[in-house]
């Protein structure tokens, strides 16, 4: 086991990782290797079905690691150690998955602000709880029983985020969140990631509003890690516009802003990937 008494090298090591559904026949993860230093921020990027969830609950401990070694942290994510050290608040890591808005309890007549002390708002992270609801725009008077999908999605990133994290492994949970509140959101975790050793593994579809986000891409694909990019170092976007408002108008036409938006290189991918086109 490796020494914990400081920070390890890394956020995350992953060695070897294979996994298979029980009753399936085909890995869903197949030879994972995986180094993520602490200040990063990853995209994880590939089509429905490429295993990123499996990679991210695996990471988080969810799922038993069958074969291969993953280290959070230096610690194995299945191990007592691990599990004693979240218990006791330090936090490891967090996973936000798309689940937990479908969860029962989640979906009873209580208010917010009962749910967020239950976690130590008031006691603990007053000040922490109280930037995220400013960002996420929650009401400590809302009943979560009448709350929309993207309003649940708020409740469930304040309450994820309100431990400061080591290792944030978000699973497309800003997939219902407007614009507006991604935008902040994801400005928050970039600032998160300057000022603090945390790192942030992040699964989406949507990549508008990310051009600045990244520092890494991992391009999934049929359970295997496919491209693994240096963002700053090896993507450029061209037809660069910026300056100036990126919506003007002109008489009865609206000037919007050629937008660099990682889009098109997914696209690419993906359909490669999947051995098609538009
Ligand atoms: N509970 C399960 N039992 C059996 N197979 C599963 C299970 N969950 C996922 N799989 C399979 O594992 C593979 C990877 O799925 P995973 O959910 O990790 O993909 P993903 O990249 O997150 O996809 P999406 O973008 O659709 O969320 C898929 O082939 C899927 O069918």
């Amino acid at each position: 086991m490796k020494n914990n008494t400081t920070s390890s090298k890394f956020a995350v090591e992953v060695n070897d990782l294979n996994y298979q559904f029980s009753g399936s026949t085909q890995e869903a993860l197949h030879d994972i290797k995986l180094q993520i230093p602490w200040n990063s921020r990853t995209l994880l990027i590939g089509s429905n079905g490429a295993g990123k969830s499996t990679l991210l609950k695996l990471l988080a401990g969810k799922q038993l690691c069958l074969t291969g070694e993953i280290f959070i942290n230096g610690i194995n994510p299945f191990s007592s150690q691990y599990r004693n050290e979240q218990e006791f608040g330090m936090n490891t890591s967090t996973y936000l998955g798309t689940e937990w808005c479908h969860m029962e309890i989640i979906n009873r007549d209580i208010g917010v602000l009962e749910l967020l002390d239950s976690i130590g708002y008031t006691r603990f992270f007053k000040q922490r709880g109280d930037e995220l609801i400013k960002i996420l725009e929650v009401d400590l008077e809302w009943r979560m029983h009448k709350l929309s999908d993207g309003q649940k999605r708020r409740v469930q990133l304040v309450m994820g985020l309100l431990k400061p994290f080591k290792l944030l492994l978000l699973d497309e949970v800003t997939v219902d969140l407007d614009v507006v509140a991604r935008s902040k959101l994801l400005k928050f975790l970039k600032l998160e990631t300057e000022i603090r050793e945390c790192s942030v593994i992040y699964a989406t579809h949507i990549f508008d509003g990310l051009n600045e986000w990244p520092l890494r891409l991992i391009h999934m694909s049929k359970g295997s890690i496919v491209q693994d990019v240096d963002y700053k170092k090896n993507v450029v976007f061209r037809n660069d516009k910026s300056g100036g408002d990126i919506v003007s108008t002109n008489g009865s036409v609206i000037e919007v802003e050629m937008c660099k938006s990682l889009h098109p290189l997914a696209l690419k991918w993906l359909l490669k990937d999947q051995n098609t086109d538009l």
